[in-house]
């Protein structure tokens, strides 16, 4: 029987939408520490929804090129993932991964040929990969833009790999994003939002309703 299928909603940052999320059965839930996002929390209210959310589902964080310092802070608060999501080099993916203890979502960003091929160079560095659309030019950050791209790119990978599909999904999409791509997850955040930065119960609710009737 195949694995069944991990559903991970991000951006979450208050502890309404945290339980909204478990209730709805997410397996993974990310909190965003990122200045630049509607969906950045402070390490403060990280590490109260990690808190609430021990034992419970998994929590992830998510960083853009973090510093020694920030990723000694994350570390502290006990996440079970930290995904990186910037242009972190694998050499500096496998330095976090030493420095914090914690298990590394690695998210690469797909636009073309040469993009899937990169994502080799991270497979036995990362615990897991995470693909996303990758950000226009000019976007002011590299993720949770709400964008999408070719899945048909993906077919070039190794099928034995197993990854995480991000990139624009929402509740009418993603039903056919887990029949056509076969990810080993998806992950969501501005497809569950009623306006950037605020999460809709309802559409966490058939988000993950449409992801697991699909797979
Ligand atoms: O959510 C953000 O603001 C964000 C900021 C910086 C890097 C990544 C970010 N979000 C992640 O991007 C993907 C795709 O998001 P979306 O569903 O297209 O909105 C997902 O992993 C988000 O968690």
């Amino acid at each position: 029987m195949a694995d069944p299928l991990i559903v991970k909603i991000c951006g979450i940052k208050t502890p309404d939408i945290l339980e909204a999320a478990i209730a709805a059965g997410a397996d993974m839930v990310g909190f965003v520490h990122f200045v630049r996002s509607p969906r950045h929390a402070s390490i403060e209210d990280i590490a109260t929804l990690i808190s609430l959310a021990r034992g419970r589902v998994e929590t992830c964080v998510l960083l853009v090129n973090p510093d020694n310092s920030c990723v000694a802070e994350v570390a502290a608060l006990g996440p079970d993932w930290i995904q990186l999501h910037g242009p972190e080099t694998p050499h500096r993916v496998e330095a976090i991964r030493a420095e914090a203890g914690v298990e590394i979502i690695k998210a690469l960003p797909i636009g073309s040929a040469e993009d899937v091929a990169h994502i080799a160079d991270f497979v036995d560095i990362a615990d897991r990969i995470l693909v996303d659309a990758k950000p226009p030019k000019g976007a002011d950050r590299p993720g949770g833009l709400g964008e999408t791209f070719d899945w048909a790119l993906l077919k070039a990978l190794d099928p034995a790999l197993q990854f995480m599909l991000s990139g624009g999904l929402t509740p009418e999409t993603v039903a056919d994003a887990v029949r056509t791509v076969r990810p080993f997850g998806v992950d969501v955040s501005s497809g569950v939002e009623s306006a950037p930065g605020v999460k809709d119960k309802r559409l966490i609710e058939a988000f993950i309703r449409n992801a697991r009737a699909a797979s």
